[in-house]
Order: C-alpha cells, then structure tokens, then sequence
C-alpha cells in the first residue's frame, strides 16, 4: 500500500496551492486529479485580482496573463451604462484575465517542483476511515484500481466535491445557493473597450449577471450565472439569448464551452475534522456576491497545506489541531463571505425596473475609487431600500 503524509484530491487552484505548501512545510505530499490534463477543460471568466500573486507568493508571468484590467462597465437591463476606468477612478481591485488552462498546469508544477508527487488521469472513488485516524483512498486510473493512506486527506476536488459527503463532513451547498454557469470563449467580439470587464444585470440572468471578460484582441469569455430556481430555462439557453442579444457579441463565434456550478453561499459549515481538511470550491470558499473563487481557493488551500505540514510536524492529526484552519479561514475571508452574501440576497429581490433606477442614480455620483465594497455604498446612497438592509455592515 503507498502511504503518504497528506493526500490532496483535486488539481485546481487550490489543491495545487495546499499540496505546495505542504511540501513546503516538509511533508510527504501525494497530488491526485482525474483530468488527464490540469486545467482543461476550465469552468471559469478566468478574472483574478492582483494579490492573487502576493498570496501564491509567484510573480505574475505572462505565460498566463492574457489582459491586464484596467476598469469595469456596469449595464443595467434598459441598457444604461456606467463606465468606471482607471483614468478616472482607483481600481484596489484590478486585475487580470488568465488563460486558465496554462495557470492551473503552472500551479501544479509549481508543487511538482516542491516535491509533490502527481498522479494524473487518476479519480478517486471512495474512501475509508482506519483505526488509527488514517484515510484510505480508493483510486482507479488507467484502468488499474490501487489504494492509498495518508495521515491528512485534503478535499479539493472543486463544486460537486464527493471527498465532503465521503466523510460525512456538512459541507452541503443548498440549491438555491449552487449557481449553475454556462460560458463561450468567443472570437470575433466587438468590446468597446479590450481591457474592461462588462457586467449585465437583471433578467437577462435571474440570481446572478452576464459577463463579458476579454482576453486580448477580439477574444472574450462571454458567459453567465444563475440560480436555477430562480429561472424558467437552463443556464445554457440563457446564455445563447444573452450573446444574441448583445451588440459585442452577436457576431461572434464560440470556440469553447462551459459549464459548471458555482456555491455562493458562502463558507461550508465545516471544512475540517480528525485528518481531513477541505479547501476551495469543496468548502465553498467563494466570493457570494461575484462568484469568483479563484483567490479565496488558492488563499485556503495555503493555509490547508500549511496547517497539514504543521500538524505532521507535531505528530498531531486530531480535530482540535486542524481547527487551526478553520480559524485562519474564518478570520481571513469569513466576514466579507457574510457581507457578500447579504447583498447578493438584497440584490435578488430586485427587479428590472428597481436596477435601471439604480444605475440611473449612480451616473450622477462621482466615484473617486472603485472596489465591491465602495459600489455597496454607493448602492446604499441611491436606494433607500438597500439602506435599511445593509447599512449597518457597511457604513
Ligand atoms: C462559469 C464559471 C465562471 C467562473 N469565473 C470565475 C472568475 O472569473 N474568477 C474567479 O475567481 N472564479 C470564477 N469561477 C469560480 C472558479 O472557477 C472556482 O472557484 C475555482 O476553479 C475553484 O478552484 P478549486 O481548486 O477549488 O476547484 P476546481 O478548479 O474545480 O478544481 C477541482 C479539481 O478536482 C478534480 N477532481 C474532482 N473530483 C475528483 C476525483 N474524484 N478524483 C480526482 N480528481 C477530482 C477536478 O478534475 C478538478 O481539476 C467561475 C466558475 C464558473 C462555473
């Protein structure tokens, strides 16, 4: 039997950056992920922030940077727009548009070269609780069946993680917080403007907004996100009227497909126990309000891979030790998780007419910096119904 120190399941972005800190923290660290290549097909706009890097604690390398951002456009349903750019307004939040497929591989080497053994085209498919503590994970690749043991499995095996429900850990994502997500990558679009990400609001995508977020030259990734019990037809056919529909893309043509889920209800209720810890999408470690998941993956995984390293130092597996993660995720990102998700539930009760009159309003405001937070505030300024709901954590 192959044991291991920490196993981790999934090759995203946050299992890649958990198995690197582990290794680097000097554990025995075995990588697994049932693709046969990292990264593709991605489920993913592919916008990160800027301290993305500062938290991977990587240069940012134009291998994987297709665009910088440099401002964002916000387009109610009756087609008013405000455009906030650089030019104007500080963008702390600004960033860049990754070609996924390359960043996620980067990643992965990037924990291959700190000693991490990677097992690709290999799917984990059960797991089972021994005497000691230990996991044993139940492994078919290439047609071969094998297991291995390891003192701390690491659940990062994204949206649908089946590592969670295998251990029994209340990790489940309700329906109505499970955004289901429909993309092309699309040539041929005619953006105004190649470094601003646009944002469609209201019925176009009930429960979440249609994206335009462009890649370089006339590449965009066009895509949505709704909440499927808040629609009367799939993300998909959504999608196919939301490109049609609009001017920069209705004579554009796919490339690329996808689709997947996005949990936006904030962090899981837990993400750790005895010898088993669970970062990124598989502990809903994603911004509700924007459905990016990217940041706050790769920032769990870090402390996932740092915290398994320290408890193998200690000799330590135990529940109480890990709750350590638990703490530095909470203290790290579960506030702005709460915020996040009271206005994204403000936000569903609105309606066309309600988010038309909002974006009316915010053309006579002048906007000195632009962040989720300021735009919140904004929102709270403009409409007195959003005052009474969110007032009290933002202002
Ligand atoms: C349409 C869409 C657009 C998005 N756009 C953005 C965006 O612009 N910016 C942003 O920050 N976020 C975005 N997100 C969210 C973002 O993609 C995720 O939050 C992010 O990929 C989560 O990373 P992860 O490492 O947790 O999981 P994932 O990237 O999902 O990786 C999980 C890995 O686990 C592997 N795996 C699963 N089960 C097993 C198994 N049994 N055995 C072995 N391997 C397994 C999978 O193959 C996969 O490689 C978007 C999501 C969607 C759906």
């Amino acid at each position: 039997m192959i044991k291991t120190d920490v196993l981790v399941i999934g090759a995203g972005p946050a299992g890649s950056t958990a198995a690197r800190f582990a290794a680097k923290g000097g554990a025995k660290v075995i990588l697994i992920d049932k693709k046969s290549e990292i990264g593709a097909p991605k489920r993913c706009a592919e916008g990160v922030s800027k301290k993305t890097f500062d938290i991977l604690e990587l240069e940012a390398d134009p291998h994987w940077i297709t665009r910088e951002i440099e401002g964002v456009r916000l387009v109610a349903p009756d087609g008013t727009d405000v455009w906030l750019t650089n030019d104007v307004v500080e963008l702390p939040e600004a960033g860049y548009i990754l070609e996924r497929k390359v960043f996620d591989k980067h990643l992965a080497m990037e924990a291959g070269r700190e000693g991490v053994e990677i097992r690709i085209k290999t799917q984990a498919k059960s797991l089972k609780k021994e005497d000691d503590g230990s996991y044993t994970v139940s492994f078919e690749s290439m047609g071969e069946v094998y297991d291995i043991n390891t003192k701390i499995l690491i659940g990062a095996d994204g949206p649908e993680s089946h590592v969670a429900k295998w251990a029994g850990l209340k990790a489940y994502t309700k329906p109505k917080h499970m955004e289901s997500g429909a993309q092309f990558e699309m040539c041929n679009a005619k953006m105004e403007r190649s470094d601003v990400l646009e944002f469609y609001f209201g019925t176009v995508a009930p429960g979440g907004y249609f994206w335009l977020f462009p890649k370089g030259d006339d590449i965009v990734n066009a895509g949505l996100a709704i909440i499927p019990e808040m629609a009367d037809k799939s993300a998909y056919e959504y999608l196919v009227d939301a490109v049609n529909d609009c001017y920069a893309t209705k004579d554009a043509q796919p490339v690329e497909l996808n689709v997947g889920g996005d949990p936006v209800g904030g962090l899981v209720r837990e993400m750790y126990g005895d010898n088993i810890l669970l970062c990124g999408d598989a502990a809903s470690q994603v911004n509700p309000l924007t459905g990016g998941g990217i940041t706050s993956g790769i920032t769990g995984g870090k402390y996932a891979g740092q915290v398994a390293a320290e408890a193998i130092k200690a000799g330590d597996c135990s529940k109480k030790f890990l709750k350590k993660y638990d703490e530095l995720v909470r203290d790290d990102m579960g506030h702005d998780m709460d915020k996040y998700a009271k206005v994204c539930n403000y936000l569903w009760t609105l309606d066309d007419d309600e988010l038309n009159s909002i974006a009316h309003a915010f053309q006579d405001i002048e906007f000195t910096k632009i962040s989720t937070t300021e735009l919140v505030k904004a929102l709270i300024k403009v409409q007195p119904k959003a005052a009474l709901k969110l007032r009290k954590m933002f202002l």
